[in-house]
């Protein structure tokens, strides 16, 4: 990290992230928490349909091509686009420490255009924890895992509870998602760890 603000430092007494036991193996894909998530849902067209896989540690990796829905200059990539990436990378280490939590802030940086077609080759650490709030990194490089990075982001996320969705989300999709079988198992890998 350089030159960032202070929301996105650590304290001096934060401490290191903990992996939960029952996380995925690294290597193990990470499934779409919601089909009609922007990021990582199959269900939408124009998504980005991010495949996220658990990674050593509070880590992951994950990627997504750019397609032609994705654009904002001619043949490239919307930046807001490549920031909902790395926020949708950023929030799947939910999964590692089993701690449901929220964007709130997030501060990119532009390093490379990313033409249509590209593969951003993403990755995502938490690198510390203090009370509810986790701060946490990601990288995306383009031409390959080692290649060049194209964008990155500093961010920090706030733990909330399930009930955060519940009482925020619009009332039609929160009943079809706790009637959902396959969605609740997502709810319920959240609700083991109060
Ligand atoms: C039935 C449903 C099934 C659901 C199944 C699971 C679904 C799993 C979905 C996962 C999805 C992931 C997808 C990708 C990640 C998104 O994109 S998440 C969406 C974007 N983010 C949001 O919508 C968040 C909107 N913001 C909020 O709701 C509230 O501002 C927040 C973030 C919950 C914080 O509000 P709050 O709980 O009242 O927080 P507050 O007590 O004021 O502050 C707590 C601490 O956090 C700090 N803090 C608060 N805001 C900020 C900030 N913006 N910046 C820095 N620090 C902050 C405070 O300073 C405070 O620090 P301390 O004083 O403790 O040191």
């Amino acid at each position: 990290m350089s030159g960032r603000t202070t929301a996105l430092t650590p304290p001096a007494d934060a401490r290191p992230p903990v992996r939960h036991p029952e996380a995925p193996a690294p290597g193990e894909v990470i499934g779409a928490h919601y089909d009609n998530c922007f990021g990582c849902g199959g269900g939408v067209p124009h998504g980005l349909h991010l495949e996220v896989r658990a990674g050593e540690g509070v880590r992951v990796t994950a990627e997504f091509r750019v397609r032609e829905a994705h654009q904002g200059a001619p043949g490239l990539a919307h930046g807001g686009v490549l920031a909902t990436a790395l926020d949708e990378t950023l929030g799947s280490l939910n999964w590692l420490t089993r701690v449901i939590a929220v964007t709130g802030r997030l501060e990119t940086d532009y390093v490379l255009p990313v033409p249509v077609d590209t593969v951003l080759h993403l990755d995502a650490e938490v690198s510390a924890v203090h009370g509810r709030k986790i701060y946490c990194t990601a990288t995306g490089r383009i031409g390959g895992p080692e290649g060049p990075v194209a964008v990155r982001a500093d961010a920090v996320f706030i733990e909330v509870k399930l009930e955060h969705f519940v009482n925020n989300g619009r009332p039609a999709e929160i009943k079809a998602v706790l009637s959902d079988p396959d969605q609740l198992k997502v709810v319920r890998a959240f609700e083991v760890n109060p």
